[in-house]
């Protein structure tokens, strides 16, 4: 396993996070526990707020919360100089419990309700990405009742769709998100929002898909977006003051995964920009990203207890741990791969090939297929590394599970962020009728 951050193998041969071996996490913590590496999430939030500041062009680099939304995640974001970006009442909700200036919030989603439009407006909140028609004419509505103005981006469909290494640039996309630039509905919500008397049209906002490794999808998405700027700004005299560029930057789940430094892909983006708008004589706009897996994901360590095995000759050795597609469903939904090791013996030789099945009633409960490790025995202690990012964010209840804690480690402290769930917070929503009260005293 690729050992991110400050994870070392210790002295005595364990697996450490942040100064803490992971054998006393798991007594003090029990498993299945995530651990988040603070030292390295602050590490990528500095690498973007540095490389911005050294392009010289005003910037926000807005935290996707998506990625991993709790308070103490928000916090930092605060203190390391980041914008968030949240996309319903509940990422909001904690972002403002957590003390989050509301002006550097940006709320994002395709369907926000008319009762999230009016909790954003009223906490003041920085800027809303408007996704669709319906949207930007609800919230001038809803601004123009609470006598606010309120900042905003069109999110658009830029006709670059990254699928995986690949890009497709094509002249209609079919996407459920924003506003398309071939079709000239893009064209349209500018022409719209810049009459409305309660939005204060700020600029665009374009995303081009998740777990990015080169920089040509963000280039040509900079080339489309200035170009629809030039002539936007031509036809209809609206100068946008902000371009957003989304998120998607990759990080390295496994060997094969080949993300470039921070600062090349901001690079890329500023030098685009740059050129582009001093060539078009365009004042040039601030521009703001919104990295969500690329500040977590690679900081997030989840460790396990091995409990059962089952060998089938000729076929595979399954090792089962005590959590699985609850509070990681990423193989489940997406078949993602994920490098793990044996925790509490780190130093030994890996001499089987297993794969983690995890302990819920679904046979698509895995975690890694063909796992090189040591021979597992029960109460062993398997980390499975990069899981920061859309994990926690995912975890479900299945099977009436509960959902791990989350624990900070940095300097050989650990600080628990998130309390495991209780079989109370399981039954807390529960309702017994009192019909059915009823009908159990009678029999
Ligand atoms: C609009 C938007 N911004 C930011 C992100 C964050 O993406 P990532 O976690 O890949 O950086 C996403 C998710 O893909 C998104 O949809
Ligand atoms: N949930 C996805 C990423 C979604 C990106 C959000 N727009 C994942 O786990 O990889």
């Amino acid at each position: 396993m690729y050992l991110h951050g400050t994870s070392k193998v210790n002295d005595n041969g364990r697996l450490e996070i942040g100064g803490c071996d992971v054998q006393d996490l798991a007594a003090q913590h029990g498993t299945p526990l995530y651990i988040v590496d603070e030292a390295l999430v602050r590490q990528r939030c500095r690498e973007y707020v540095d490389a911005f500041r050294a392009s010289g062009l005003q910037f926000q680099v807005a935290y996707a919360s998506k990625a991993f939304c709790v308070m103490a995640m928000c916090r930092i974001a605060d203190e390391e100089g980041m914008s968030l970006d949240v996309v319903s009442d509940g990422e909001l909700y904690t972002a403002l419990q957590a003390g989050f200036p509301a002006h550097r919030i940006h709320f994002h989603g395709n369907n926000k309700t008319p009762e999230e439009i009016e909790m954003a407006i009223d906490a003041n909140i920085g800027c809303f990405v408007v996704d669709n028609f319906i949207e930007l004419h609800m919230l001038n509505a809803i601004a123009a009742e609470k006598g606010a103005v309120v900042k905003v981006l069109l999110r658009i469909t830029p006709g670059v769709e990254a699928h995986t290494h690949e890009y497709i640039s094509t002249g209609q996309q079919d996407s459920k998100f924003g506003f398309d630039l071939a079709n000239g509905s893009a064209y349209k919500a500018i022409k719209e929002a810049s009459s409305l008397p309660n939005i204060d049209l700020l600029g665009v906002h374009s995303h081009i898909g998740s777990q990015i490794f080169e920089v040509e999808g963000f280039t040509m998405a900079v080339e489309k977006v200035s170009a629809f700027a030039v002539d936007v700004r031509r036809e209809l005299d609206v100068t946008f003051r902000v371009i957003n560029l989304g998120g998607g930057f990759g990080i390295r789940y496994t060997e094969g995964d080949t993300p470039l430094q921070v600062s090349e892909y901001v690079k890329a983006i500023t030098d685009g920009i740059k050129t582009f708008f001093s060539q078009a004589g365009y004042p040039t706009p601030e521009i703001w990203v919104e990295p969500g897996r690329s500040i977590v994901g690679e900081a997030g360590t989840t460790l396990y207890t091995v409990g059962t095995s089952k060998e089938i000759p000729g076929v595979r050795k399954y090792i089962a741990v005590d959590g699985g597609m609850t509070d990681n469903p990423r193989f489940a939904l997406y078949e993602s791969k994920y490098e793990a090791m044996l925790a509490n013996r780190a130093t030994e030789k890996a001499t089987e090939t297993v794969t983690v099945a995890g302990k819920c009633c679904e046979s698509g409960d895995k975690l890694i297929i063909d796992l090189e490790l040591p021979p597992a025995k029960t109460g062993d202690l398997l980390a499975v590394s990069c899981t920061g990012a859309y994990n926690y964010a995912m975890a479900s209840n299945y099977n009436r599970i509960r959902r791990p804690a989350v624990v900070f480690v940095k300097d050989g402290q650990s600080d628990v962020v998130v309390k495991r769930e209780s079989f109370g917070d399981i039954v807390g929503n529960d309702i017994i009728p009192a019909r059915l009260e009823k009908e159990a005293v009678a029999k």
